[in-house]
């Protein structure tokens, strides 16, 4: 195995004392990986020894400490036993007498339950127990105990972490293991903001759709995302649609905007857009007719209820309401471009604008052999905006106040002008 540790900062703590790097810097250094933070485990420790030398007690549930100079986090080694349903409902134990395979193997997955130690000579003492070194060679995301089940919020991680590491795969164990905790309803007790919190995690690393995956085979998608679940089996015109499939287009969209490292606002937007099309009549089927405002209205309940931030829930809902006008755009007459601009606010909001075209752009993309295809839609709709925005609204509202007009008329006036003024972009 590569050195996976660097110089222990911590040699102010006594001797009967050891120290181990463990979690997340572990596995990210032997996946080589940069690492982010470094997580401690402390084994023969108290809280008051812990204080003595200097490091600040930070947790509220649980006895971890912040080193005095380098402000890493160090935990003593800890047991949990789950208490009631959901995130709080844990007892925790922390005494000198806990080791570190007890505190290992109350942890998620295997490739983040080991645990290095740099002694004084250099030497490095490795503690891997439940063989994480084996699962990151063989790509394997695996529990370790069954104290799995006891956080359920750690299906959303594992999903999270095969995202990110998109040739990981679950092994069968752990796959059961999830579809029991999903069947016992250990799913629906998760916190709002901790769930949304993982799923924009995941939604940023390179593979999302992995996220949506993992979570779909062990059920857990149903619950927590249910109106997105209810997209596979409905079926699209394969015209337009030549991968049928309404779920396969929403992963490809969301894989267009992975690719083209689009921020979380349009990541979330382009797995959203169709989401219309899981409430259809089967009747109509392929036809979705009203899709688009149905999709808004679920959206605007699912970010409620989930309590996504504003800004993450308006350029959903408007991508969801206006994405298939967007792709008419090429077509319509100058008013009707400018009552869509006007609809998506874009003269005032430009930059969310410019983020709904790129949804769309990814839409238009994520479908099967249109995967290349060019999206004249967006610079074209940039250059209706652009030569609207020209339009000096001030003079027109002086001018129609001196002749007297109301308000909503002097609107019009303004309305007008911009149109008058995209018909002539548009002709030159
Ligand atoms: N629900 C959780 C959260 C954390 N952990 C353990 O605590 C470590 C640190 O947690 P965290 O920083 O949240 O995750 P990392 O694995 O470090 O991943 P990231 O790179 O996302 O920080 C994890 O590696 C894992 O051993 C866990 O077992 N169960
Ligand atoms: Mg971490």
């Amino acid at each position: 195995m590569p050195q996976a540790t660097n110089a222990c900062p911590h040699t102010t703590l006594p001797d009967t004392v050891a120290v181990y790097m463990v979690g997340g810097a572990v596995r990210d250094r032997l996946l080589g990986r940069a690492v982010q933070d470094h997580d401690w485990v402390v084994i023969g420790a108290t809280p008051a020894l812990m204080e003595a030398h200097g490091f600040t007690p930070v947790g509220k549930d649980f006895p971890v400490f912040l080193h005095p100079q380098t402000h890493e986090e160090y935990a003593l080694a800890r047991t949990e036993r789950k208490s009631g349903h959901g995130y709080k409902g844990f007892t925790v134990y922390a005494d000198t007498d806990v080791s570190l395979e007890e505190d290992l193997a109350r942890r998620d997955l295997t490739i983040n339950a080991m645990a290095v130690r740099t002694h004084a000579d250099g030497y490095e003492e490795w503690v891997d127990p439940f063989h994480g070194q084996q699962d990151i060679a063989g790509k394997v995301l695996r529990h370790v105990t069954l104290a799995f089940t006891e956080d359920p919020l750690r299906i959303l991680r594992l999903a999270r972490f095969a995202a990110r590491f998109g040739d990981f795969h679950v092994a069968p164990e752990t796959q059961t293991l999830m579809q029991e905790m999903v069947s016992a309803g250990e799913v629906a007790h998760l916190v709002a903001e901790r769930v949304w919190q993982e799923l924009a995690r995941g939604l940023m690393e390179n593979a999302p759709t992995r996220m949506f995956e993992v979570l779909r085979d062990c059920g857990a998608l149903a619950i927590v995302l249910p109106e997105l679940d209810a997209l596979w089996g409905v079926p699209q015109p394969a015209e337009h649609h030549p991968e049928i499939d309404t779920g396969l287009h929403t992963m490809m969209v969301l894989e267009q905007a992975a690719q083209s490292q689009a921020p979380l606002a349009v990541r979330f937007a382009a797995l959203m857009h169709d989401l219309g099309k899981g409430t259809s009549d089967p009747e109509q089927w392929p036809r979705h007719i009203g899709h688009e405002i149905r999709g808004k209205d679920l959206i605007e309940a699912m970010a409620q209820r989930l309590k996504i931030p504003a800004e993450i829930r308006e350029l959903a809902a408007l991508v969801a309401q206006e994405h298939t006008n967007i792709h008419r755009s090429l077509t319509m007459t100058a008013a009707a471009l400018v009552r869509l601009l006007e609809r998506c606010d874009a003269l005032r909001r430009p930059e969310r604008f410019a983020l709904a075209l790129w949804a769309c752009e990814c839409d238009a993309r994520g479908r099967q052999s249109f995967e290349q295809s060019p999206y004249p839609q967006r610079s074209f709709l940039l250059a209706a905006l652009h030569a609207a925005q020209q339009v000096d609204t001030a003079s027109i509202a002086q001018q129609a106040a001196q002749k007297g007009l109301r308000g909503d008329q002097i609107g019009q006036h303004i309305h007008m002008a911009r149109v008058q003024a995209v018909q002539a972009a548009s002709a030159s």
